[in-house]
């Protein structure tokens, strides 16, 4: 078992749907809740609790990522939790990485949807355990991403590298005006390594057509988009999701065969 785990860690691996505050080290989540539980603002005998729990439901999931969005937004948690979240990937030997994270405003602490962003950027290039890739260039026939270590000429030594393209996400309780600045944003932020956008949150809430405006306007822009589709069911809402030609599509659990047959002749990665 060991072993066989061992093997799939050193296998190259593309990750293509990693959420940032999905992915954060229990430990540092820990570590932030205690220190919010000592200055009062939560409880951290009954956060403790929530966030070592393995098995969730769709609700709890919901529930637990309100929790760490409390814990973690600020600019300077941000920054740590990125660099934190690109070496963990790197250590399994992800090579090519699509992060994707939700722009957040809150103004009691100064924070816009711009400087958070700021601030996940300011994480990737706070990585130092690997070399990470995020400048965009052209990828084409000629120029191929190239995988592989590279050289730190300056020590001698050989550093791995990740390719991390950034995703920003319009959460399904927002609306059209906060999803439209979202792709403003992202538009702004491409020479930042912002390549896309997503659309994802708690699936049982809102319409997606509530953000077509707004990613059709992204896509018009050239961004590439991907979709939260067929968490729960809902027909409905799947096909026309995979009619949109999203670029990718994330989860698929309640796919029927006529909508797997679509995904696959219309050539939509999942
Ligand atoms: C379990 N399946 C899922 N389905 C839908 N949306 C999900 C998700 N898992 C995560 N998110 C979305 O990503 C946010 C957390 O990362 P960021 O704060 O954006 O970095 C969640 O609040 C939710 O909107």
């Amino acid at each position: 078992m060991e072993r066989e785990m061992e093997w799939w860690i050193s296998m190259p691996k593309v990750e293509l749907h990693a959420h940032l505050n999905g992915s954060i080290r229990d430990s540092t989540l820990l570590e932030f809740a205690k220190a919010l539980g000592e200055k009062g603002v939560i409880l951290f005998s009954d956060v403790e609790h929530v966030i070592r729990k393995n098995d969730r439901s769709l609700n709890e999931v919901f529930k637990l990522f309100d929790l760490i969005h409390i814990i973690t937004t600020d600019h300077t948690k941000v920054t740590r939790i990125t660099k934190e979240v690109v070496e963990d990937f790197a250590s399994e030997n992800v090579i090519y990485l699509e992060l994707r994270t939700t722009p957040k405003r809150n103004d009691s602490i100064g924070m816009s949807k711009r400087s958070y962003m700021e601030a996940v950027v300011k994480g990737l290039r706070a990585v130092d355990a690997v070399d990470v890739n995020f400048a965009p260039h052209y990828l084409g026939e000629g120029n191929p991403l190239k995988f592989g270590p590279v050289s730190d000429i300056c020590n001698g030594t050989t550093k791995r590298k990740i390719f991390v393209r950034l995703l920003l996400s319009i959460d399904r309780r927002e609306t059209t005006a906060d999803a439209m600045e979202t792709v403003k944003l992202a538009l702004e932020m491409r020479d930042q390594g912002v390549v896309g956008i997503d659309l994802s949150g708690n699936p049982t809430v809102g319409d997606w057509m509530t953000f077509l405006p707004a990613l059709k306007f992204a896509r018009e822009q050239g961004l590439s988009i991907t979709l939260h589709c067929g968490e729960v069911p809902n027909p409905k809402e799947i096909q026309a999701m995979l009619e949109f030609l999203p670029e990718r599509v994330g989860h698929a659990c309640f796919f029927k065969e006529d909508h797997w047959e679509n995904a696959k002749s219309s050539k939509i990665p999942v």
